[in-house]
């Protein structure tokens, strides 16, 4: 509620936003609007100059490294630049917010982190390492890594970045398979809007640091904002 977050300049200014539980709710926007900030808000990786950020009934300000700690726990989040160790192999990888937040025997982890490659179409990559791997293998194993610890609260940041249409519809059917079955609730940033769009059930669009829509998908698409109808239909002519 009410978020500020500055760096030399302010980036957010006064962003309000509720995501409701189980969605996928898809966060737009032009370049520098400020998304990705959001999203490191919303996981409690930038603490905010003002306002409150609430997750799953916790005030994150209001906590203390172990608080914090407790909330990680039920938030998986997929960084832009796939953040893979390079010198560890795609299961350590796997394991490592496993490792990090749980106590679990070797032998589970070792069990889930096969169930969740076998989960993205890569079974038996364990012993691979990132360096060998296309970008979708890539940001599969980011998607494998961001849903291990089963999570409720997922965070996607631009998760098919670079990748050609049809992979990218299969990294999109991916997210929106994982929260139908375990019923998580997702936050996406995507260039990609279309695709985005079509797995999307509400949509908020940043601009400038301010969410200017909010909405569900068809609200999105019918949109008159001319921001929003630009950048949803890829319009070359308007305000941006
Ligand atoms: N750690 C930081 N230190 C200083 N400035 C930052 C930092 N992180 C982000 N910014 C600035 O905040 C603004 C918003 O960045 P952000 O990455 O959130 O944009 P975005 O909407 O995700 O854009 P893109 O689609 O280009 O990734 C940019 O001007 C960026 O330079």
């Amino acid at each position: 509620m009410d978020v500020h977050v500055a760096f030399r300049q302010p980036v957010l200014r006064g962003v309000s936003l509720e995501v409701p539980e189980g969605c996928i709710y898809a966060l737009i926007g032009p370049g520098a609007a400020g998304k990705s900030v959001l999203l490191k808000t919303l996981a409690g990786l930038i603490r905010p100059s003002q306002g409150r950020v609430e997750l799953l009934g916790r005030t994150l300000g209001e906590l203390d490294e172990a608080g914090l700690m407790e909330v990680r726990r039920d938030v998986g989040m997929l960084f832009q630049n796939y953040a893979l160790f390079d010198f560890m192999t795609v299961g350590e990888n796997i394991a490592f917010p496993l490792r990090r937040l749980f106590s679990l025997g070797e032998r589970e982890i070792q069990e889930r982190v096969a169930e969740r490659l076998a989960r993205v179409s890569l079974p038996g990559f364990e012993p691979r390492l990132p360096a060998g791997l296309s970008g979708g293998q890539k940001k599969r194993v980011g998607v494998a890594r961001a849903t291990v610890s089963r999570p409720r609260v997922l965070l996607y940041d631009e998760p098919t970045a670079g990748l050609d249409p049809v992979t990218s519809q299969k990294i999109y059917d991916l997210i929106r398979e994982e929260q139908r079955t375990h019923r998580t609730t997702n936050v996406v940033i995507s260039s990609d809007v279309r695709g985005l769009l079509t797995i999307a059930d509400r949509v908020g669009m940043l601009h400038g640091g301010k969410l200017i829509f909010e909405g569900t998908r068809e609200q999105a698409l019918a949109s008159e904002v001319p921001e929003v109808r630009q950048f949803v239909h890829g319009l070359t002519d308007g305000p941006l």
